[in-house]
């Protein structure tokens, strides 16, 4: 099999295709194996790979978390902030609790066997970043992104050149391409960690001439090694890139990636509570989240009546709040009679507007403006949960 190298290819629950050059058929298999996958660079991997269309029984839903390295500790965070806290005794004890669901279990891996587990139907969902995800579930329909955007771990998977020789009048990938040293006996020598997404994003680019190597870090002292003329890695500030003397190159950018929440599309469809979890799951990050980018600002305003007030604060573009503005009358004692000559107005604001705010609210007549956190931001019903139905075809 690595001789003909074939791709493995999970086509439906109770099939697999495997692709040959020049043809293609189908065997079914009726029981969970394991399969070896060999790519077109050779490698290895092993995949548990789940083939019943039944899932195996359990009663607890189980998500998978980082256990260590770039996103350990965010990813507590973040469930912390979602007062969704995990409970877990010691570091290394790999199995763990969240006390508000009850029906969920903690189980702490490495990201990559993350992927793997959620493939072979050993948890159900799983906090990793969009990277291990796209290199690691290879394109698995399986795999559901029910949160793509967690706001931490971001990083591109990137093309990197040298910024000397051959290389110094080269920026971009249409020019890497054309470039005439690449030849079938001279290839461009790319090293890599990320063995699938790698080849692939050459191939759709029309980069023929192409061989892979990899290694498990420090790919950036590749080039100046002689080991290869470029790397594919994870870029995040940049300062790996610049102490090697390498540079990104326009168009060079396989995959933006930050942590996001996946699940498995079998267990979320045929395990019992799983669907529920998620959905809270996904309720409290998405609360969370859009709370993170506002401030709730609260100020007085002197004038005749609400919708006088409402009409002033909506003139100004960033004073539109979520929904508009709530504007209610402050109520004073004037010669013995109760009135309303002033108006508090209360809206969210964005974060990055909100000194253009401020600004907006006095040119209206704002005095005393207060700002505070948000905590959380409900919503009816978010986006992401009715596009996690229609992808799930509820
Ligand atoms: N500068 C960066 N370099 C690498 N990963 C980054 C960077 N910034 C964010 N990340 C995110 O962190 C993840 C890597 O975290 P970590 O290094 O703990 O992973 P790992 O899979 O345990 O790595 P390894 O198995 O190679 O030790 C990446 O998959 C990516 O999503
Ligand atoms: O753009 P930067 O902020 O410099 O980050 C990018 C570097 O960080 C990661 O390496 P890591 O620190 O995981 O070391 P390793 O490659 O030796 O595992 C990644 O593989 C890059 O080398
Ligand atoms: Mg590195």
């Amino acid at each position: 099999m690595s001789l003909l190298q074939p791709y493995f290819q999970q086509c439906a629950s109770t099939a697999f295709s495997i692709s040959f050059p020049s043809h293609s058929f189908y065997v079914s298999v009726s029981k969970r194996t394991f399969i070896s996958c060999c790519s077109s660079q050779s490698q290895t991997a092993l995949v548990d790979a789940p083939v019943d269309s039944k899932i195996a029984e359990r009663d607890e839903i189980r998500l998978g978390l980082p256990s260590k390295g770039r996103m350990a500790a965010d990813t507590l965070d973040l469930l912390k902030d979602c007062q969704l806290s995990v409970k877990q005794v010691n570091p290394r004890q790999y199995v763990a609790q969240i006390p508000q669901l009850s029906n969920l279990e903690v189980w702490f891996q490495r990201p990559k066997d993350i992927v793997r587990k959620l493939l072979s139907g050993d948890l159900d969902l799983g906090i990793v970043g969009l990277d291990t995800v796209s290199e690691y579930g290879q394109g698995n329909e399986d795999l559901i992104i029910v949160h793509d955007a967690l706001d931490y771990g971001d990083c591109r998977l990137s093309l990197a050149i040298p910024k000397y020789g051959i290389f110094e009048n080269i920026n971009s990938l249409r020019e890497l391409a054309e470039m005439p040293q690449w030849t079938v006996e001279k290839p461009l020598r790319v090293a890599t960690g990320f063995t699938y997404l790698g080849p692939k994003f050459m191939k759709e680019h029309g980069l023929n001439h192409v061989i892979f190597s990899t290694a498990d870090g420090a790919l950036e002292a590749a080039p100046a090694m002689g080991i290869a003329d470029a790397i594919l890695d994870l870029v995040s500030s940049g300062t790996t890139l610049r102490e090697n003397n390498l540079k990104e190159i326009e168009g060079g950018v396989v995959l933006e990636s930050q942590a996001v929440l996946v699940a498995s599309r079998k267990a979320l469809i045929q395990r019992k509570g799983a669907l529920d979890t998620t959905h809270e799951i996904l309720e409290r990050f998405e609360a969370h989240l859009r709370a993170l980018g506002q401030f709730t600002v609260t100020a007085n305003m002197r004038g005749g009546s609400a919708e006088e007030v409402a009409e002033r604060v909506l003139t100004q573009p960033s004073l539109a709040g979520l929904q508009g503005p709530t504007v209610c009358p402050v109520f004073c004692k004037r010669d013995g009679k109760v009135t309303a000559d002033y108006y508090a107005i209360v809206i969210c604001v964005p974060k990055k507007a909100l000194y253009k705010s401020v600004q907006q609210l006095r040119a209206i007549g704002g005095s005393g403006v207060l700002i505070s956190p948000l905590t959380y931001i409900f919503d009816e019903e978010t986006p992401r949960w009715r596009e996690l139905l229609s992808k799930l075809g509820i």
